[in-house]
C-alpha cells in the first residue's frame, strides 16, 4: 500500500518540482501547461496518458483549448505520495 507523503518529504519533493503548486485542501500538486494551439495540447495529453497507463498512476485533469490543467494525488493513498512527484517529473520533461 502506497503511502502520502508526510511534511518534510512533501517540502523536498516541492523543492524539486518548482513549476508545481502544492493544493493543500486535495494534499495534490497542480501545474497549468499552455500550448500554440489545440493541436500541441493534445499531443502532450496524448504523451502524459501514455506515461499514466505505463505507471499505472492517471491525472486528474482537464483541457480548454490551448490549456491544460494538471492535478495529481493518489487516490490509494488518500493525499501526495512519491508516485505523484516521480509523474510530474516525467511529464516536466515534455515541456521543459
Ligand atoms: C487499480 C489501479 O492500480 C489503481 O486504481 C491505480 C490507478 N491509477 C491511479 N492514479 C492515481 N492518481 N491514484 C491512484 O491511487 C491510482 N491507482
Amino acid at each position: 500500500m502506497i503511502e502520502a507523503l508526510n511534511e518534510q518529504e512533501r517540502a523536498d519533493a516541492l523543492d524539486g518540482l518548482p513549476d508545481w503548486d502544492y493544493d493543500d485542501a486535495r494534499d495534490a500538486i497542480t501545474r497549468s501547461f499552455t500550448f500554440e494551439n489545440f493541436s500541441e495540447a493534445f499531443a502532450f495529453m496524448t504523451q502524459v496518458a501514455l506515461m499514466a497507463e505505463k505507471a499505472d498512476h492517471h491525472p486528474e485533469w482537464s483541457n480548454v483549448y490551448n490549456r491544460v490543467d494538471v492535478l495529481l494525488t493518489t487516490h490509494d493513498a488518500g493525499g501526495l505520495s512519491a508516485r505523484d512527484v516521480e509523474m510530474a517529473g516525467q511529464i516536466d520533461t515534455l515541456v521543459d
